[in-house]
């Protein structure tokens, strides 16, 4: 956006501060939508579009025994007394992996005041992954103590969006209120308007992200305040990343962004349906998404909450009619009447919502440690749902993830009609993920990695019962490498996950030898 007089004064500039400065992304405002993020120029698919620090992180608001200094998750050893406790901070008795994390800088001021308030942590241990709502007041208490060690950025958190106004009257906060207000009021004595306390509480429900180690150890919340401003979309154009121990968020452009568009992250899931994804947005961030893909009745073609016509598909229906859907006569209304594309056969809004409702519950108390239970919902609802419909959508993911993976699962155990249902479902995923989150998304990665690994047991297993010839099967594993080398494009700026995806290069070079 600068201009320079000539080539070697911007060679200068650049040089001198210019390169720090110089950012693809602006913030702007709408009356409708608050500020947004937008880019300054074209940004490439896959680029870093920007790399943040935590500008606070701590605790979720109800969560298992973790170190309140780097969030790894507990677990508790016996003590002198023979019964089993954490280790815990010699101050203020948090919870604690050891004397580094008792140290660390995060924890210092928090630890001061509650021992010179004579505070100390009551958690007990009762039993295996209890969830504790005590430390709902620690990222709240993080950011009131910055009111003096670091007034610009207490200033900047609370610049951000709250909706504090419509959460203090949920149920959730007239629990959080009394305990929250009461432990910074009374039990530390910080003088502190009860507003400000809920606000900072309300900002961080509005505005943190679910920042979890690769290993999956770990799991805190952290706000960013320039990521922050990036609004939703249910097709979004960026992913986000954590680097390294101070939890850096580095913001990728998923496809190409052109220069003037808006730069946008998703708050829901990919998967999820309209109606899941439009009550989330309003009962968590307060908003009515309008954007294109809940405007669209199919949600681009994808038919991911559509069910089908009742009257079309009923059996002594003449089979021109099979096939036709319910579709929602106004999908930014939850309240619309779903008709019939060919028929006008039509059902209330709110039936639409139940059965939704239903469904999902029903799904959720499905037994995950095997196929059966998803196989068998996937039976059941194939004339209800359309095929690519959410519930039958989630239910093919997990079974991509059993097959192949589980016990008794792997790939190389999975006999022939199971390994091509694996590579069946793989392909419809990538369709659906090619047009509900397209590009270079995590969800486009992982389906990749999942249908190369079984393409690849599949040309071996035929070239071994001679089904192919060797230059047959050399090349269609070739042809393999395509997928896997799309998904290092993708992942490989993943934490940990470089390392091994060149392993499984390695590998798949080894079988390419081995056939030749
Ligand atoms: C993380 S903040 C995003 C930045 C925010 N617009 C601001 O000005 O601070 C989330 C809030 O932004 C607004 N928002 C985000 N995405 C939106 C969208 N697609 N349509 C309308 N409002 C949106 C909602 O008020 C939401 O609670």
């Amino acid at each position: 956006m600068v201009y320079y007089c000539s080539k070697e004064h911007q060679k200068f500039d650049w040089k001198k501060s210019h390169k720090v400065e110089c950012k693809p992304y602006k913030i702007q405002y709408s009356d409708s939508c608050g500020r947004f993020m937008t880019a300054t120029r074209d940004i490439k698919q896959g680029e870093v579009i920007l790399k943040e620090k935590p500008a606070v992180i701590g605790p979720r608001m109800y969560c298992k025994v973790q170190c309140l200094s780097c969030g790894r998750q507990l677990q508790p050893i016996p003590n002198d007394d023979g019964n089993m406790d954490f280790i815990r901070c010699s101050s203020c008795n948090w919870p604690v992996c050891g004397i580094d994390c008792e140290k660390a800088e995060v924890h210092r001021e928090e630890c001061k005041i509650m021992v010179q308030s004579k505070y100390k942590c009551d958690i007990k241990y009762e039993c295996p992954d209890k969830a504790e709502a005590a430390y709902c007041v620690i990222a709240p208490l993080r950011v009131l103590l910055m009111k003096d060690s670091n007034p610009r950025m207490f200033e900047s958190i609370m610049n951000l969006e709250s909706h504090v106004d419509q959460r203090i009257n949920t149920p959730i906060y007239q629990v959080l209120r009394p305990n929250l207000i009461m432990f910074i009021r009374q039990v530390l004595g910080m003088n502190f308007d009860d507003k400000i306390i809920l606000e900072i509480s309300s900002i961080f429900d509005n505005n943190s992200f679910d920042v979890r180690s690769a290993d999956k150890t770990k799991r805190l919340r952290a706000i960013y305040l320039l990521a922050s401003m990036m609004n939703h979309s249910c097709r979004p154009n960026t992913r986000h990343i954590y680097l390294g121990e101070d939890k850096t968020l580095a913001l990728i452009a998923t496809v190409h962004i052109a220069k003037g568009e808006e730069i946008t992250a998703t708050y829901t899931q990919p998967l999820w349906g309209t109606l899941d994804r439009r009550k989330f947005l309003k009962t968590n961030k307060y908003f009515d998404c309008k954007c294109e893909r809940c405007a669209d009745p199919t949600e681009f073609g994808t038919y991911l909450g559509n069910i089908y016509c009742t009257m079309c598909n009923s059996t002594n229906a003449d089979v021109s009619r099979k096939g036709a859907m319910l579709v929602s006569t106004n999908p930014l209304d939850e309240t619309a009447l779903w008709k019939c594309e060919n028929c006008g056969y039509f059902i209330q809004g709110r039936q639409m919502v139940w059965g939704n409702k239903a469904l999902k519950e029903e799904l959720s108390s499905l037994n995950k440690t095997g196929p059966q239970d998803f196989e068998h919902f996937i039976e059941k609802y194939k004339l209800t749902l359309h095929p690519r419909n959410h519930l039958l959508i989630q239910a093919k993911l997990a079974l991509m993830e059993i097959y192949g993976n589980y016990k008794g699962y792997s790939l190389k155990e999975l006999p022939e009609n199971l390994l091509s249902r694996k590579i069946d479902i793989c392909n419809e995923l990538l369709e659906v993920a090619e047009k509900l989150d397209p590009g270079w998304s995590r969800f486009r990665g992982s389906i990749l990695l999942e249908l190369e690994a079984a393409m690849t047991i599949k040309i071996k297993k035929e070239f071994e019962a001679e089904m192919l010839t060797k230059t047959e099967a050399q090349n269609q594993l070739i042809e393999n490498m395509v997928l896997l080398e799309e998904a290092t494009n993708i992942l490989k700026i993943e934490p940990h996950m470089n390392e091994a995806l060149q392993t499984k290069l390695q590998e798949r070079l080894s079988i390419l030898d081995n056939t030749k």
